[in-house]
């Protein structure tokens, strides 16, 4: 076996020393070769620069030879691999150099891969160089070649070791020598290769984008090449792709349009059929579509809120109380001007009951008027009989708490209920009366109809309908009167007269039609006069 000094011996003698170990060493090598040394680009770091003269002096050697030379380095010194990239190229480049004058610097962009691959002009003052080449650069030639000398040394005694290790130390030095013989032509030869394995976008080594985010990765991760090729070789994780389920409508809306029973029009009938409830109380009324007889009931008697001039030119005298109520163009606002005799008579009270008990002999017809709280059923009775002040009215609600009676001449009664509903008094009071009315209503032996008032505005509420009921069980004649029917439009008159009698026209105790009337107006008091006449007419003393 040979002793190590000799192996050591061997491998210097064989290993060409590098002259360069930056790019840009190597541009002024050529330069200098080309007589460019004046070129202002170069003026910094010229005692390096000297010293590569002197070394390229020295060597005797070319600076193409140099270059080749330094490839061999690179190559042997496997441990910077940016280095062996370098050599790869000044091999390449030596070629272009040997073959004239032209030199051009084919620069690989490590960071942006073969695409960027680009001729460079040496000569030019472009100073361009990698990221590697900068800080050797700056570092100065003689500590670059102070660490490529022990970088060398280490290879030497990697190779030794191994020879040691195998028992083949020759065949070691052989190996070295052979490595480091054929590097020159090997290296370009390789970077020809793998030209064309860039070409063809397999390589990996050399100057790929991937193999920039490999050499990131690998500094990351602390790995060494090997495990860095095989963390890169490793199958890439494919994409989860998320599949969707078109039967699954766990994640849907239900406007999505995706369902399990129906199609989407299915689904769209069945969003307006759950819409026509929904609509609000308002709208509903407001698509109420009156019938003509209605409509021109309230245009013929004024219905609904009018202003005063239009009155006014109509003849009605507005400074009197309910003017509509008086013949147009007329002054006088006497009773005897009603055209119903029976309410020519005077209005008399004579009962109030608060219980059953206490109702008078059901000795005349009655005429009663109910309703919610403040209604204006006190108000009526004295439109009727055009006696204002005969029967107290309030804007509170409750006044009336009794059940009044009032003879109208000595034939007929008139009574007016107390309010339920909405009052000015304690529960058990209101209570109390809402049980006295329904008591009247339901056994009163003289009781010829009853005019439940219904505020226009409004309509009706579950009271009146729980009234309605009761006179429908009890059998007891009823009529609807709508009233306060200026504060509304007259369409709204009109329609509130409609919802009304479509909503009760089952009902067999209801007598149509719907009056419709206004106190403080006098709009609709002649027609509701003449309606409860006719029951005066025909009815027979008890
Ligand atoms: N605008 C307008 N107001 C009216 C009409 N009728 C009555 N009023 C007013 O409504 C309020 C109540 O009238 P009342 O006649 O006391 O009502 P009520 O139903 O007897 O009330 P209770 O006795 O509490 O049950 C009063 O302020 C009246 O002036 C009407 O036709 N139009
Ligand atoms: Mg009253």
């Amino acid at each position: 076996m040979p002793s190590e000094d000799s192996l050591r011996k061997k491998l210097r003698k064989n290993a060409t020393k590098p002259v360069v170990s930056t790019s840009r060493n190597f541009i002024r090598a050529k330069k200098d070769e080309n007589s460019f040394e004046k070129n202002g680009a170069f003026g910094r770091g010229n005692e390096s620069e000297g010293k590569l003269k002197k070394r390229g002096n020295f060597k005797g050697m070319r600076s193409g030879e140099e270059v080749l030379e330094r490839g061999k380095l690179r190559t042997l010194d496997s441990g910077g691999k940016k280095k062996r990239i370098y050599a790869k190229k000044g091999g390449d480049k030596n070629v272009k150099l040997e073959n004239g004058m032209e030199v051009s610097k084919k620069r690989t962009l490590i960071r942006n891969g073969e695409k960027r691959v680009k001729d460079v002009p040496v000569e030019g003052n472009d100073g361009h160089h990698t990221m590697w080449d900068h800080d050797k650069t700056r570092n100065g030639g003689f500590k670059v070649k102070r660490s490529t000398q022990m970088r060398k040394e280490r290879k030497e005694d990697v190779v030794l070791a191994i020879a040691k290790q195998k028992g083949k130390a020759e065949d070691a030095g052989k190996i070295g020598l052979v490595g480091t013989e054929d590097q020159g032509s090997g290296s370009v030869k390789r970077s020809r290769d793998k030209k064309t394995e860039l070409s063809k976008g397999k390589n990996q080594e050399v100057v790929s984008g991937s193999s920039f985010a490999k050499k990131k990765a690998r500094d990351r991760t602390g790995l060494d090449d090997d495990d860095a090729e095989m963390l890169h070789d490793r199958p890439k994780k494919k994409k989860r792709v998320i599949k969707i389920d078109p039967h699954d409508i766990s994640n849907k809306r239900l406007d999505d349009g995706i369902g399990v029973n129906g199609s989407k029009e299915e689904k769209e009938k069945e969003k307006e059929s759950e819409k026509e409830p929904k609509m609000s109380k308002n709208a509903q009324f407001r698509a109420i579509q009156p019938s003509p007889l209605i409509l021109s009931f309230v245009e013929k008697n004024l219905l609904g809120r009018r202003r005063m001039i239009d009155l006014k030119r109509a003849g009605y005298n507005i400074d009197l109380s309910a003017p509509l109520d008086n013949i147009p163009f007329s002054s006088s606002s006497e009773r005897e001007k009603i055209e119903e005799n029976i309410f020519r008579n005077k209005l008399d009270f004579f009962a109030a009951a608060k219980v059953s008990s206490s109702f008078p002999p059901p000795n005349l017809p009655e005429i009663a008027f109910a309703g919610r709280s403040n209604v204006g059923k006190s108000s009526l009775l004295n439109a009727l009989t055009r006696q204002w002040g005969v029967v107290r009215t309030s804007d509170k609600p409750g006044l009336t708490q009794t059940i009044n009676f009032f003879n109208l001449g000595t034939k007929h009664c008139l009574v007016d209920l107390p309010g339920y509903g909405f009052a000015y008094a304690k529960e058990e009071v209101k209570e109390s009366w809402e049980e006295l009315v329904k008591e009247y209503v339901s056994t009163r032996v003289g009781l010829r109809r009853v005019c439940l008032l219904i505020d226009t505005k409004w309509g009706m509420k579950p009271r009146d309908l729980e009234l309605i009921e009761l006179m429908e069980r009890s059998k007891t004649k009823y009529q609807i009167v709508l009233t306060k029917t200026d504060v509304v439009f007259p369409i709204d008159v009109a329609r509130r007269a409609m919802q009304i009698e479509e909503s009760l026209f089952q009902n067999k105790s209801v007598v149509k039609p719907v009056m419709m009337v206004s106190s403080k107006s006098g709009a609709g008091i002649r027609s509701l006069r003449t309606a409860l006449a006719n029951i005066t007419r025909f009815a027979r003393r008890l």
